[in-house]
C-alpha cells in the first residue's frame, strides 16, 4: 500500500435551531469578514478548529458559549464531515489564513445540533454579527455548511421521535397546543390532524394546563400549557407516533 495517511485539522460546527413567532424553524448564522467578498455572502455556521488539548464535545460547548453567552445548552453530536475537498475553496482557504494564520485546506469537522428559545438574549463574545435565519431562506454558505444544515434536519426529526421532550427546548415556557402542533408539524414533516394531536397531547400528564389564556388575539383565545420535565422523566412516556 502506497498511500499517505491523513494528518490534519479537526473542527466543530454547530447548527442551533430556534422556532420563531411565525412558526418557522430558524438557525443561527454568524458573519465572517474577508475583504473582497460582499458581507451578505459571508454568513456561516458557528464553528472553530479544536485545540490540541481539547475534546470535541468541549470544543462544541465552547463554540456555543462564545456564540450565545449561554452556559448550558442541549447539544448532540450527529455526524462527521470529512470530504477531502470540503475546505479547499479559495475564499475558505483565505478565511482560515486570516483567522488562524495558517494555510489550511483540509479539515475534518464534527457537526453538532443544538436548540435555543428564540427569545433568549444572544450575547456573543466572539462574533460581531449573529442572527436567526428561517431554514428555507438560508443563503449559500462556505465550506459544506449547507450540506451540514440539510443533514441536521434529518437528525433533528430522528431526535424528536426518540425523545419528545426536546421539543420543549424550542417553545416558550408557556405555550398553546397550536404552537406545539405547528412546531411538531414543522419538525416531523408528517401530516397530523390537529384534533387527534389535541386528544393525544391532553393524555400526557407532563403537559400541564395553566389558568391563563392568550390575550389580544383575533382568533378564539387559547389556553396556555407548560411542560413538566420531572413528570416526563418519571414516566418516560411513550412518544407520539
Ligand atoms: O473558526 P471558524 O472559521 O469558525 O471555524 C473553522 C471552520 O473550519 C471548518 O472545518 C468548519 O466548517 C468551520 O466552520
Amino acid at each position: 500500500m502506497n498511500q499517505d495517511f491523513i494528518h490534519t485539522y479537526v473542527s466543530v460546527d454547530c447548527v442551533v435551531f430556534g422556532f420563531d413567532h411565525d412558526n418557522r424553524l430558524n438557525i443561527l448564522l454568524v458573519q465572517r469578514y474577508i475583504d473582497d467578498v460582499p458581507a451578505d455572502k459571508q454568513r456561516k455556521l458557528p464553528g472553530s478548529l479544536i485545540f490540541s488539548n481539547e475534546d470535541v464535545d468541549d470544543a462544541a460547548h465552547r463554540v456555543l458559549h462564545e456564540l450565545t453567552g449561554i452556559k448550558k445548552m442541549v447539544l448532540k453530536q450527529f455526524k462527521c464531515f470529512a470530504d477531502p475537498l470540503r475546505a479547499s475553496n479559495q475564499s475558505d482557504i483565505k478565511w482560515m489564513g486570516t483567522e488562524y494564520m495558517h494555510n489550511i485546506d483540509r479539515i475534518i469537522t464534527v457537526a453538532y445540533l443544538s436548540l435555543c428559545k428564540i427569545d433568549q438574549k444572544i450575547n456573543s463574545t466572539k462574533y460581531e454579527t449573529v442572527d436567526w435565519h428561517p431554514i428555507d431562506q438560508v443563503p449559500a454558505l462556505p465550506f459544506d455548511h449547507n450540506k451540514i444544515i440539510n443533514e441536521s434536519l434529518t437528525e433533528i426529526r430522528r431526535w424528536i421521535e426518540t425523545d419528545f421532550s426536546i421539543i420543549f427546548e424550542l417553545l416558550p415556557k408557556k405555550f398553546t397546543i397550536r404552537q406545539l402542533y405547528q412546531l411538531y408539524s414543522a419538525l416531523s414533516e408528517k401530516q397530523i390532524d390537529i384534533k387527534n394531536f389535541h386528544k393525544k397531547i391532553s393524555s400526557f400528564n407532563y403537559i400541564i394546563p395553566l389558568e391563563e389564556i392568550e390575550k389580544n388575539v383575533s382568533h378564539r383565545a387559547a389556553r396556555y400549557y407548560k411542560f413538566d420535565a420531572k413528570i416526563y422523566k418519571k414516566n418516560n412516556t411513550k412518544l407520539i407516533k
